[in-house]
C-alpha cells in the first residue's frame, strides 16, 4: 500500500527517492545491453525490432497489474530503449572496428 503524502515536500522526497533507485538501475541495465552489442553481427541485430516489441507488451502487462499505466510505460520504454540502442550502436561499430585478435 502506497503512503499517502501530506505535503508537495513529502511527495517530492518520495519522487528523488525513487529516482535514485531508477537511475541505478538504468545504469545496471544499460550495461547489459552494451554487452549485447558483442552477441550481434549487423546494425539490423542490434536495432532488433521484434525483441523491443516483446519488451512493449511485457512492460505494458507488468503496468497493468502493478496498477501503473500502460500507456506512460510504454512511452517511456520506447524512449529509454531508442537511447539504449543508440548506445549499443556506437560499442557495435568500435568492436566491428577493433583490430581482431590473432
Ligand atoms: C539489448 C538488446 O538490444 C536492443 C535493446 C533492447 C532493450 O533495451 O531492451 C532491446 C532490443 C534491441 O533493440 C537486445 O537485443 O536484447
Amino acid at each position: 500500500m502506497d503512503i499517502r503524502c501530506t505535503s508537495l515536500e513529502e511527495v517530492r522526497q518520495g519522487i528523488d527517492e525513487i529516482d535514485r533507485s531508477l537511475v541505478s538501475l538504468l545504469a545496471k541495465r544499460g550495461r547489459l545491453v552494451t554487452q549485447a552489442a558483442a552477441f550481434k553481427k549487423t546494425t539490423d541485430d542490434v536495432r532488433a525490432p521484434a525483441r523491443v516489441e516483446q519488451v512493449i507488451r511485457k512492460v505494458r502487462e507488468l503496468a497493468n497489474e502493478a496498477g501503473g499505466s500502460a500507456e506512460v510505460v510504454e512511452q517511456v520504454y520506447r524512449a529509454m530503449i531508442s537511447a539504449f540502442i543508440t548506445e549499443e550502436l556506437a560499442t557495435h561499430a568500435k568492436l566491428a572496428n577493433a583490430p581482431s585478435a590473432p
